[in-house]
């Protein structure tokens, strides 16, 4: 696509996406975000809980992608990864990143019934079993899966400090540093029941290959934790803040839920 990129501005927000070259954006049938509406959402007793293996060694580096803040772990070997739930297979953990507002009032994706969040942890995993590689796993309905953590703000969390401490260092679009020996399971609440529904990337290419994952519970972050990922640029002088897709149409969607 000539001309202007993607991003969250005025003219190049998710109101664009769709005039710059991702059609999907309005003619998709699994657009994500959606708002979850807890009533409507059925009770599946078939739905396993999740599995989590994570190995805290796999991760490799931390990066500001110029659209938000990213830990990558090596995918190359079953190190990490996800199965259970509504899954089919082993999905191996690629990357975890971060959407959050420009106040702590919004800047989550996914919206539950009718309240959004400071913000949203996104982990993602692709499905190594079926698939050879993570571009041809965006091509399939079950290529991904990514589990969805709401960010609350209250006290200051923890597991996220590493990650807060880490970005002073990556304010420009590009930077990167080492991330060695993080856990990505410290950032989940303990309770991990979630809401599963077939969705999509909810950024440019919007790909329709994401089962969704998300957590009842929401995780905590402190006040200034938050306000230290709106230190970040999407590029010079541009605030990294409100880089986050609001909810899309359902198009008669089934949203089912572990729990009652
Ligand atoms: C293609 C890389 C990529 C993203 F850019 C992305 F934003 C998401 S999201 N927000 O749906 O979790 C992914 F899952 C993902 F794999
Ligand atoms: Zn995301």
């Amino acid at each position: 696509m000539a001309g202007c990129s993607w991003g969250y501005g005025p003219k190049n927000g998710p109101d664009h996406w769709h005039e710059l070259g991702f059609p999907i954006a309005k003619e998709g049938t699994r657009q994500s975000p959606i708002e979850i509406k807890n009533a409507e959402a059925k009770f599946d007793q078939n739905l396993k809980p999740l599995n989590l293996s994570y190995d805290p060694t796999s991760s490799k580096s931390i990066c500001n992608t110029g659209t938000t803040v990213q830990v990558d772990f090596d995918d190359c070997t079953d190190r990490s990864v996800l199965t259970g739930g509504p899954l089919c297979g082993k999905y191996r953990l690629r990357q975890l990143h971060f959407h959050w507002g420009a106040c702590d009032t919004h800047g989550s994706e996914h919206v539950i019934d009718g309240k959004t969040f400071a913000g949203e942890l996104h982990l993602v995993h692709w499905n190594a079993e079926k698939y050879c590689e993570f571009n041809e796993a965006l091509k399939a309905p079950d290529g991904l899966a990514v589990i969805a953590v709401l960010l609350k703000v209250c006290e200051a969390n923890q597991a996220l400090q590493k990650i807060v401490c880490s970005l002073e260092c990556l304010k420009s679009k590009g930077a990167k540093t080492d991330f060695k020996d993080f856990s990505a399971c410290s950032l989940l609440p303990s309770c991990l029941q979630y809401w599963t529904y077939p969705g999509s990337l909810t950024t440019p290419p919007l790909c329709e290959c994401v089962i969704w994952l998300v957590l009842k519970e929401p995780i905590s972050v402190g006040a200034d934790q938050l306000a230290n990922f709106r230190k970040l640029e999407f590029g010079p002088c541009e605030p990294m803040q409100n880089n986050y897709r609001p909810p899309q149409a359902s198009k008669c969607r089934e949203i089912r839920k572990n729990f009652e």
